[in-house]
């Protein structure tokens, strides 16, 4: 052997050789340890979730100038919503939930920035997110995303000249659209998350018709007001007396008729819009139901299969009914077809 060939032995001698190996591997473990981009992935802090801001009543008071009626947008079965401007000069949404709605009912007090906290960790394009609360004796408020004034019942109803007609590019985008939100809190929050007032109104379009749900979780404020929720709610809602009927399926029934509004550009009227189109799209009377006020699309299919989505959201039986996510499969499915 040359005194090369020599030195190769030893070389490769000494890299097998068991301390060798495990001087490197503590070497390699001290480098990882300071390098400044190491990251593992379950040492990753998991994203915080925002959650409400409690306010105090006088933030709210000035936000709102002392609750004027100029900055009133819109009254609910819940409460008046107004129009405010935060400490940093952005435009947000005060719900100021009626006073008797907190005195005749215990549960309304009970636990609300718990439940308020809770709801504002929905994040989701689709959802109006919850930013705040205020809590003091007989005034619960809830602050919010600001989005715009424009809901789809104005679109679809208070719209007499036709002037706002949403074509079914835009109608499918909102189905689409409100589809997801709801899914997101059957499915995605922990606990899940049930609407409880799935309505037009309820559904908050912005300027690219992106829609937003709004005023979920929020039941239990009013479970016995009925203001509001006949239309859209299944039968055993109020035979299960208000809150206990509170559930999934009752939402997507709910969803079901929104579908219905959207294809008809009718109204709900208590029930009756239910009724007069389920046996027309069962008997595939198509051209009876759609709206006549906006041109046919040269291809009804994906508008069929829309009204077949929600002949199944409305069945009677609850347990018949599709789950939000098969809904949302379909609707995503027939958004990529007709809003190319
Ligand atoms: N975050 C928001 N941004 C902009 N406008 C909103 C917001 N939340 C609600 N509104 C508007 O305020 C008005 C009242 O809304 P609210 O949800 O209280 O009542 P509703 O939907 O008419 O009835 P219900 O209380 O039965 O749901 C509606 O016109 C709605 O579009």
């Amino acid at each position: 052997m040359n005194h090369h060939q020599k030195l190769a032995y030893y070389f490769i001698l000494a890299l097998c050789s068991s301390s060798f190996l495990a001087l490197l591997s503590v070497l390699l473990f001290f480098l990882c340890r300071n390098h400044p981009h190491r990251q593992l992935p379950d040492e990753t802090p998991p994203p915080a979730k925002p959650s409400a801001r409690p306010h105090t009543l006088i933030d709210i008071y000035t936000a709102t100038e002392g609750f004027s009626h100029r900055r009133v947008i819109g009254e609910g079965r819940l409460g008046t919503v107004y129009a405010a401007l935060s400490e940093t000069g952005e435009l947000i949404a005060v719900k100021r939930i009626y006073p008797w709605l907190i005195l005749s009912n215990n549960n309304a007090g009970f636990g609300f920035s718990s439940v308020i906290k809770s709801l504002s960790s929905a994040q989701h394009p689709n959802l109006i997110s919850i930013t705040g609360y205020a809590e003091a004796p007989g005034e619960r408020i809830i602050v919010m995303e600001y989005a715009g004034v424009v809901n789809l019942d104005m679109y679809l109803h208070q719209n007499p000249d036709g002037a706002f007609l949403l074509n079914w590019k835009h109608r499918v985008k909102i189905a689409a659209g409100a589809a997801r939100g709801l899914q997101y809190l059957h499915e995605s929050m922990a606990p899940s998350v049930i609407h409880g007032c799935v309505k037009p109104s309820n559904i908050l379009i912005d300027a690219e018709f992106i829609p937003k749900l709004s005023d979920y979780g929020l039941n239990y404020l009013a479970a016995r007001e009925k203001r509001g929720l006949v239309g859209y709610v299944d039968d055993e809602y109020w035979k299960a007396k208000g809150e206990q009927g509170n559930c999934k399926e009752n939402d997507v029934y709910g969803f079901g008729v929104v579908l219905l509004e959207l294809l008809s550009g009718r109204g709900c009227e208590e029930g009756w819009l239910v009724k007069w189109a389920l046996p027309l799209i069962k008997e595939m009377r198509f051209s009876e139901v759609f709206d006549p006020r906006i041109e046919y699309p040269s291809d009804l299919k994906p508008l069929m299969r829309m009204g077949k989505v929600a002949l199944a959201c409305v069945g009677n039986c609850r347990k018949s009914r599709p789950v939000i996510g098969q809904v949302v499969a379909i609707l995503n499915n027939l958004e990529t077809q007709v809003c190319v």
